[in-house]
């Protein structure tokens, strides 16, 4: 290629580089909505068209690296593909994928964000795996936590595991959205960022922290919405806590203290959900939350 022709070719990519990155953002910022996106790409040339899947589902605030995966095979799509080479069916599928979710999400119905709650063992771990197994609508806030990971523990996706110094850090920056030191031990907090942007985006947003941080949330975002979750019993309350074997008797007897305390504070909450069966209570959740 003669040398006029290369620069201009090189130059022609780094604009259409720039254009695509300028969509990227655009679509992150909600300025630009998913679907409309998806119409220009039909147009090949244009930045929509060559905007890569992967980008594209990203750009869903609740959309991670994990949840991409799981469904670039459920829509059946490579993740090599662009939008303007989707085949019919393949846009289809991504066209109802959206839809869904902007369906799901009407705008300015509902609290931007959700806290659920309660005492130790009643299962707020359980059902907060079972929404982000069964309801990618719903995101979850990471926290960041100075507790070493335990075996399986992904970081940034159960937590941000940072040491001391990095939660300072953090705390110093006015990183966080609430924190607290949860059974004398170790400092969990929950980043600002992604809350701020779910709630821009209209996102459900869900936040599994201890009571400490809930009261916290309530000082700071009065428009938070409270969830209790409840056992059904003290008794099966005392079995959970043993069941899950994690703790000596030392440390499970100072945790029930703690707890009585806290089933105490119930009527601090705006709802309480009584955590009888994980399917049920994580439905109940979900459908609260989508108001
Ligand atoms: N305040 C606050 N509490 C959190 C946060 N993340 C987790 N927690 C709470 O920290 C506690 C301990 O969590 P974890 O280390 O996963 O242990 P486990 O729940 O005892 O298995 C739980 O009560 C969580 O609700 C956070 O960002 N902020
Ligand atoms: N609805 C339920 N029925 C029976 N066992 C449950 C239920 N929910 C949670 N569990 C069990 O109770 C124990 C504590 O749950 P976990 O999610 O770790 O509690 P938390 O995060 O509130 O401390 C775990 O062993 C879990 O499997």
């Amino acid at each position: 290629m003669p040398e006029v022709d290369r620069v201009a070719a090189n130059r022609a990519a780094i604009a259409a580089r720039r254009a695509r990155a300028d969509l990227k953002q655009r679509l992150r910022s909600g300025e630009v909505s998913p679907l409309r996106v998806l119409e220009q790409s039909l147009v090949p040339g244009t930045p929509a068209a060559t905007l890569r899947i992967t980008d594209f589902l990203l750009s869903f605030p609740a959309i991670g690296a994990t949840k991409l995966v799981r469904l670039l095979e459920t829509l059946d799509i490579s993740d090599k593909k662009r939008l303007g080479g989707l085949g019919k069916l393949q846009r289809e599928r991504l066209e109802g994928f959206v839809r869904d979710r902007l369906g799901a999400v009407p705008q300015g119905e509902r609290p931007p964000l959700t806290v659920l709650a309660g005492p130790t063992a009643v299962g707020k771990g359980t059902v907060a795996a079972y929404i982000r197994d069964h309801y990618p609508e719903v995101r979850l806030s990471v926290s960041a936590t100075t507790r070493p990971p335990r075996p399986g523990e992904v970081e940034g996706q159960h937590y941000f595991f940072v040491d001391d110094e990095g939660f300072d850090r953090m705390l110093a920056a006015d990183e966080l959205l609430e924190w607290a030191t949860v059974h004398n031990k170790y400092r969990y907090g929950t980043p600002r960022g992604p809350v701020l942007a779910a709630g821009e985006a209209n996102e459900l947003m869900l936040l599994e922290i201890d009571l400490q941080g809930a009261r916290q949330v309530r000082a700071s975002m009065p428009e938070a919405r409270l969830v209790f979750l409840a056992p059904p019993s003290w008794d099966e309350l005392v079995n959970r806590l043993v069941g899950r074997g994690t703790e000596d008797e030392e440390e499970r007897t100072r945790r029930l203290e703690t707890a009585k305390v806290e089933l105490a504070s119930a009527e601090e909450f705006d709802e309480i959900i009584v955590n009888d069966e994980v399917p049920r209570a994580a439905l109940r959740l979900v459908e609260l939350m989508r108001g």
